[in-house]
């Protein structure tokens, strides 16, 4: 899939997709994505060489306003997702979430995946899982996310997007921005989840998830400001045959609409997705369409990308 062939002149119905890890691990749930009728794409749970648990639980907690999570990248394994691909018809596009724990995962992954003349896909490389213990985030170590880019894109030729972490500093969205644009990616999907939080249940005087002494990925509402930024701060310095899918907070059509705004080509859901069910796409995208008739919109493309500012 080529998401801009897939996005020009887009209209409301297929903007959406379930953000990463949202009802997308088992075959069951993949099934449902692919049934649900508004959402234009789906992408899988983020996968490695082998099936995995993951961290023990609890290892999600639902906060008034968003989500804490420390899943720990559980997933059924490389091969179950691509066996679910050689066996389900695609009535939508499926992104296929690769996450291994080092780069040699991820590499021996992409090699299989760049061998298959049966994968013809949209591949998204997660390089911002905030919850596999003792591993940091690649995309915080520019050095060896730069090093891993190379190497990847020197055999591999399909679609590739990679999954961004939020950053805080103009300069940091300068310096992945120069890297990034070195490479012919398809799409960048940004946010991540907000890498360790921390909630507390002040009456137990306890924390809210068991691994990693309660640290974990924040989203939900509370992230929007931070996805908005990172959406438009990265929309102003990516190439622009670089898409940007915009992931974080997302809860209603006036925040899909402001992502829009930002340069969101497509837009994901987690939080709300995995709290509301999966008619939360049909709910935002009437939303949306509320709103883009009130202004009199018809395309994503009349307003997409073209925040004010206040001169
Ligand atoms: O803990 C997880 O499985 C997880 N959780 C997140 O919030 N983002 C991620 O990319 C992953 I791979």
């Amino acid at each position: 899939v080529d998401l801009s062939a897939q996005i020009a002149n887009m209209k409301v119905n297929n903007l959406f997709l379930n953000a990463s890890g949202i009802h997308c691990q088992t075959e069951a749930e993949l099934d449902d994505l692919m049934q649900e009728p508004v959402s234009g794409a789906m992408v899988t749970k983020s996968m490695t060489p082998q099936s995995r648990f993951g961290n023990p639980l609890p290892r999600y907690y639902r906060l008034a306003n968003g989500s804490i999570n420390s899943m720990g990248l559980p997933n059924e394994g490389f091969d179950y997702y691509m066996d679910y691909l050689k066996t389900h018809d695609q009535i939508k596009p499926v992104i296929v979430s690769v996450a291994g724990r080092s780069k040699e995962e991820d590499l021996a992954m992409l090699h299989t995946l760049q061998d298959d003349d049966s994968y013809q896909g949209l591949t998204e490389l997660n390089l911002s899982c905030p919850n596999v213990i003792g591993e940091p985030q690649m995309a915080y170590d520019f050095p060896a996310a730069n090093d891993l880019l190379k190497e990847v894109f020197s055999f591999y030729k399909k679609p590739l997007g990679i999954k961004l972490p939020p950053y805080f500093d103009l300069v940091h969205f300068d310096q992945i921005a120069e890297l990034l644009n070195q490479y012919p990616l398809s799409h960048v999907n940004t946010i991540n989840s907000i890498g360790n939080g921390l909630w507390i249940d002040v009456n137990s005087e306890t924390v809210v998830l068991k691994p990693k002494g309660g640290f974990g990925g924040v989203g939900g509402s509370m992230v929007l400001p931070t996805a908005l930024a990172n959406v438009r701060g990265l929309r102003q310095r990516l190439n622009p045959s670089i898409k940007i899918i915009g992931t974080g907070g997302v809860t209603n059509g006036r925040d899909a609409f402001a992502h829009i705004l930002c340069g969101a080509e497509m837009v994901s859901i987690g939080t709300q997705l995995y709290e509301e069910g999966l008619g939360a796409f049909e709910r935002v995208t009437r939303e949306l369409t509320d709103i883009m008739e009130a202004k009199g919109y018809e395309l994503l493309a009349d307003f997409r990308g073209k925040l004010k500012v206040i001169e």
